[in-house]
């Protein structure tokens, strides 16, 4: 296979026009000229998606074929048959025949050895410009050569038909391993493509030796990296950018051998209520020409941008290339990791800003992949619902999680990876009574951890979770420490910590066939109170 010209040949695919690998500048003029966007104060590109303003995950399809029939986790993949697939795509090539489209030659992942060349072709010049920005641009040299392995195919205005296709609505996101395809339709919402490159090479790195992990990566200049696993809104993107260290990437990383390194080549960082205070170097970027913000609010004669406006999207995003981050390392790649950190936003305000886990403990929390919802905008709900995806990153995850969590144990044994559990969520009592944990607090308390001084406090053993909960740091309020003293009844926190407890030991029923007595044993023991 080749490039975006040959491959559509050899798809079968006619477009009414392709613009191949347009640059910035183009993608930018194009997009303003044809109404799809408009450019704020300061440069970046403003867009509106309209009905999606997230991913949807319950309308991603795989195909079900002899081969994924062994190798895909079907109870956390919907399906698809061959036969709906080729309907699908037969509808999809007619639509395409009439459609100005536009591709990019790109590669996932930032390691020579395991990078994957895409061809991502997309009915928006905004969607090319965002793909470029997100994942890696080959150079001259590259781009002559550049053999294409997986094409996706982005394409807004297509509506799918759940009775012809398998599908649930108009909507659809279908993953082809056979055919090396994926057909995205009827949403605009920019996620879903990179996280499509992001599901592929979760399915194909692991038969290379190789862990991909839903997480952001630090590190500095005494090589000591950090992984930040954790669910969408729990701080992958906000505690990776820190000015005293060195980005490698906010969202989707592999592990092997040579080190850790990125898949993407930029970031995609959420802007609602953003602050110029807790996150500079983000903030920065919505000022920049070439940031993509979509679904911000911005006033049509100014154009000045209203962040902390949701009359879009709570979930409004910025897209930027890494290098508008000051300290980003432009290689994508580092050295073996010293700390790997489990993020969770525990709305309930049970779990500790930080404590230290086994590595038992750290599989028991990587396979049960802890968050909480909230709220958020929706009227009369106060009450957080407890989510557990496997892996930190369950819709995109196509085989069991027992194949990650295996890699995962082996390589935090070999490179002696101290691990962590860190909660960005509330504290001084649940959602609606307490707040959310300042992201200063967070950050020392990760930089305490990542410096090792944390590995010499006094710690005490948490009586619920059983792992080490630090008594106190320095530089840090000993109180937030210990969420029970943070609420003002601490009866009424000994009563959820039981039913967070029971909804772990639940959830976890269906790996316990696949892990041994130690990471069984790391639990949690709903504490039996008078
Ligand atoms: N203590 C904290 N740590 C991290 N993020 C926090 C914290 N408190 C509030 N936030 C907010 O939570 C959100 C975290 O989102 P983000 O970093 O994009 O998560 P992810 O990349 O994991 O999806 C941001 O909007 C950030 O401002
Ligand atoms: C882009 C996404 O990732 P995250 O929220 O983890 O940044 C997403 O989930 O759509
Ligand atoms: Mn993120």
């Amino acid at each position: 296979m080749s490039d975006t010209v040959a491959i559509l040949a050899e798809l079968g695919v006619q477009t009414k026009s392709i613009k191949k690998n347009w640059n910035e500048a183009r993608l930018y003029e194009t997009a303003v000229a044809s109404g799809e966007a408009r450019v704020a104060k300061g440069g970046a590109l403003v867009v509106e998606t309209g009905q999606h303003t997230g991913r949807s995950a319950k309308d991603k399809f795989t195909v079900r074929d002899a081969t994924t029939e062994k190798t895909v986790w079907w109870d956390n993949n919907a399906s698809m048959t061959p036969e709906q697939f080729d309907a699908l795509w037969t509808d999809f090539k007619a639509h395409l025949a009439k459609q100005d489209m536009y591709s990019q030659d790109l590669f996932g992942g930032a390691d020579l050895d395991y990078r994957l060349p895409v061809t991502v072709v997309t009915e928006f010049a905004w969607h090319s410009l965002f793909i470029r920005h997100l994942l890696r641009l080959p150079t001259t040299d590259e781009l002559s050569g550049f053999k294409t392995e997986f094409t996706i195919i982005n394409c807004p205005s297509f509506r799918a038909d759940p009775a012809k296709h398998g599908c649930r609505s108009e909507t659809v996101i279908a993953v082809n391993f056979a055919k090396r395809l994926v057909l995205i339709g009827g949403t605009s919402y920019a996620g879903e493509t990179k996280k499509s490159v992001f599901t592929i090479l979760n399915y194909l790195l692991p038969n290379q030796g190789v862990m991909p992990m839903h997480c952001s990566v630090n590190t500095s200049d005494k090589d000591d990296a950090a992984i930040f696993f954790g669910l969408s809104g729990t701080g992958k993107t906000t505690l990776s950018a820190d000015a005293s260290r060195t980005l490698i990437g906010d969202d989707e990383h592999g592990w092997s051998e040579n080190g850790l390194f990125n898949f993407e080549g930029g970031c995609y960082a959420k802007m609602i209520k953003l602050s110029a205070e807790a996150e500079p170097e983000i903030f920065a970027t919505t000022k920049q020409w070439g940031t993509v913000l979509e679904n911000v609010v911005m006033d049509a004669t100014t154009r000045e941008l209203d962040l902390d406006s949701a009359a879009l999207a709570e979930n409004s995003r910025g897209a930027y290339p890494i290098e508008a981050i000051p300290n980003a390392s432009l290689t994508g790649r580092c050295g073996q990791p010293k700390n790997l950190i489990m993020l969770t936003a525990d709305a309930y305000g049970i779990m500790p800003p930080i404590a230290k886990l086994t590595p038992a403990q750290a599989m028991y929390h990587f396979l049960s992949g802890y968050t909480a919802r909230v709220a958020g905008t929706e009227k009369g709900v106060t009450e957080p619902s407890a989510t557990f995806s496997t892996c930190f990153g369950g819709p995109f995850m196509p085989r069991h999680p027992s194949e990650y969590g295996n890699l995962l144990r082996e390589l935090i044994a070999r490179y002696n990876v101290d691990c962590w559990l860190v909660s960005t969520g509330w504290t001084g009592g649940p959602y609606g009574q307490g707040n959310r944990m300042p992201i200063k607090a967070t950050r020392a308390l990760l930089n305490a951890a990542l410096d090792g001084s944390l590995n010499t406090v006094e710690f005490r053993k948490d009586e619920t979770f059983g792992f080490l909960v630090p008594v106190s740091v320095p530089g840090v309020d000993a109180k937030i420490l210990d969420p029970r003293s943070t609420w003002a009844d601490p009866a009424a926190y000994d009563k959820q910590a039981a039913k967070l407890a029971e909804e772990f030991v639940e959830n976890f029923k269906k790996f316990e066939a696949y892990v041994d007595e130690a990471v069984k044993a790391s639990a949690p023991k709903p504490k039996v109170t008078a």
